[in-house]
């Protein structure tokens, strides 16, 4: 079959154009080349500075194979080339080299031992693009003197398309490799960061067995788990440790907390938006179902979501694809969804709130998490740990140990606000007893069945105020005291013996203003 220079070209264009897939492109390229030149494959080869060649790509009529085979030369085959070059019968044909029988060439039989390409001929464009080492694409087939001038004329024509297509298609692997490098470099540091701040699950063995235990059969599937409980009752907890257990959990788990997310905002934080798609939109954003790809989704609050919101959530469910705000295409998404409640959900679905069909589908694998309250053999070990977290956290390290009646006092105590409010009140008792041992006499003494709400107020309750803002006016205090000085040798830090950066964390977590004054001799 013969073809026109330029159509030849057009149509080499056009098929390596048809797909971003490399590979997709380059096997639509090589069936077209092969009708006009015979080609039982073709290759993509870059050569480094030192002589040694690495060959990337090879198409053969089976598919694309993406390889990184280094096919090393010694420099008498360098040698040997050049003397091969200089006589006549092998000079170039439009910059296309021909080498028809490849056992005589050192270069190509090197070439063909490494690659097991045995009797081959080869047609071998050098192709150029910007920052590159030189680079080949060439052709070969399994009979020898496979190739004419004619040949080599024709795949000259095609130098610019193959340079542009390459020169794109490296540039494309470069950004994989280093996403796929960041990916894992976030996921190390992430694990590195659960090492460091000591995040483990207490109660593992006691009170949470049965959770566990559902939590590692879970894990091995990918069922949605909806994880119910109290609040603070350690719903985070249970779902990284199920996306830990997971065969997913070297990729990113993605935690949105659908309570927190004005309504208004909360369809493009889990899909995402294009430019435009609303006032405000003024770049591209992907959405949480998005970056969960290949890890976890984490739904917190769940049952918070807006009706509008489920009924997409439904359907990214259901078809495993989303669309973007104000997009037009869909976007496959392989994600595990892990949701959470502290409401109840029969009640939500009974006032209509939330879809019962949403519900069934996120609500396929429950574990309950019981409340601190029924599993007290775990507060020893909770307190205890928290006792060592936080003192190194708020720079109160060593700790003072517990007063003799200490563990009596937390036993006793129901904990509404469970592992999160046992965690809090160790952290105030640690900085209200700097020099004395830790006492919690402060705490109600409940009895099983009360709650804190149902506690009778005794004419002392008008001294007991929240946690957060007795912290807050005890900040403010030392902050009047230095003029608003955090850090430094007269600093609020020094005073509280924190680490200035703890504290400004401190001061943003409970939003404290502040102004810089002079400041206040101690009284
Ligand atoms: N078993 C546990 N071991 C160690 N720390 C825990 C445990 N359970 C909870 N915590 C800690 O208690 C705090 C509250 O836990 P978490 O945020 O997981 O609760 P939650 O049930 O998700 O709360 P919410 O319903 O308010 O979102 C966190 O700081 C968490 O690290």
């Amino acid at each position: 079959m013969t073809v026109d220079k330029h159509q030849f070209f057009r149509n080499v264009t056009l098929s390596l154009c048809c797909s971003l897939d490399l590979e997709k492109a380059l096997f639509k390229c090589f069936q077209y080349i092969r009708k006009y030149i015979p080609a039982d494959g073709l290759q993509f080869d870059i050569t480094e500075p030192n002589g040694a060649t690495v060959s990337i790509v090879r198409v053969t009529k089976e598919g694309v194979e993406i390889q990184d085979i280094l096919i090393p030369f010694s420099p008498e085959s360098i040698e040997e080339e050049q003397r091969y070059f200089e006589k006549k019968e092998n000079k170039k044909i439009d910059d296309v080299l021909i080498f028809n029988a490849p056992n005589i060439n050192p270069i190509s039989k090197d070439f063909a031992k490494v690659l097991n390409l045995k009797e081959a001929s080869n047609l071998v464009l050098p192709v150029d693009f910007e920052d590159s080492f030189p680079a080949t694409i060439s052709l070969y087939s399994f009979s020898q003197h496979a190739y004419t001038a004619d040949h080599a004329k024709l795949f000259s024509a095609v130098k610019e398309p193959f340079s542009m297509a390459m020169s794109n298609a490296l540039r494309h692997r470069d950004v994989q490799n280093r996403s796929e490098n960041f990916k894992k470099e976030t996921q190390r540091l992430y694990l590195e960061l659960m090492k460091i701040s000591g995040d483990k699950i207490i109660g593992a063995e006691s009170g949470l067995k049965e959770v566990m235990t559902l939590a590692r059969h879970v894990a091995e599937v990918e069922s949605p788990v909806m994880l119910l409980g109290e609040t603070g009752t350690g719903k985070d907890v249970i779902a990284n440790a199920i996306h830990q257990f997971s065969k997913r959990h070297e990729g990113p788990v993605v935690k949105v907390n659908c309570g927190a997310i004005p309504e208004n905002l909360i369809d493009s934080e889990l899909f995402g938006h294009e430019k435009g798609a609303f006032t405000g939109a003024v770049s591209q954003k992907r959405g949480k179902f998005e970056r969960a790809d290949s890890g976890t989704l984490f739904l917190d609050e769940v049952g918070e979501l807006s009706l509008v919101a489920q009924v997409r959530l439904l359907r990214a469910i259901q078809f495993k694809e989303i669309e973007r705000l104000g997009g037009t295409r869909t976007i496959p998404v392989d994600t595990r969804i892990i949701a959470a409640t502290h409401r109840d959900m029969d009640e939500l679905i009974k006032s209509g709130t939330f879809r019962e069909d949403l519900y069934f589908r996120l609500n396929v694998f429950p574990i309950h998490i019981p409340p601190l309250r029924k599993r007290k053999e775990d507060i020893p070990a909770l307190a205890h740990y928290f006792i060592e977290k936080k003192a190194k956290d708020l720079n109160l390290y060593p700790p003072q140990r517990l007063a003799p009646r200490a563990m009596d006092q937390l036993m006793d105590y129901d904990w509404p606000g469970n592992v999160r409010e046992l965690s809090n009140i160790i952290e105030r008792a640690l900085i209200l007893n700097r020099n004395t041992p830790l006492t919690f006499d402060h705490l109600h003494i409940n009895s099983a069945t009360r709650n804190a709400s149902e506690i009778p107020r005794d004419k002392n309750d008008d001294d007991i105020i929240p946690f957060d803002d007795m912290i807050s006016q005890y900040i403010v205090k030392v902050l009047k005291r230095t003029g608003g000085r955090i850090e430094g040798p007269n600093g609020a830090a020094k005073l509280l013996n924190m680490k200035p950066n703890t504290l400004r964390s401190k001061i943003k977590k409970l939003n404290i203003r502040f102004h810089r004054t002079k400041a206040q001799k101690p009284s």
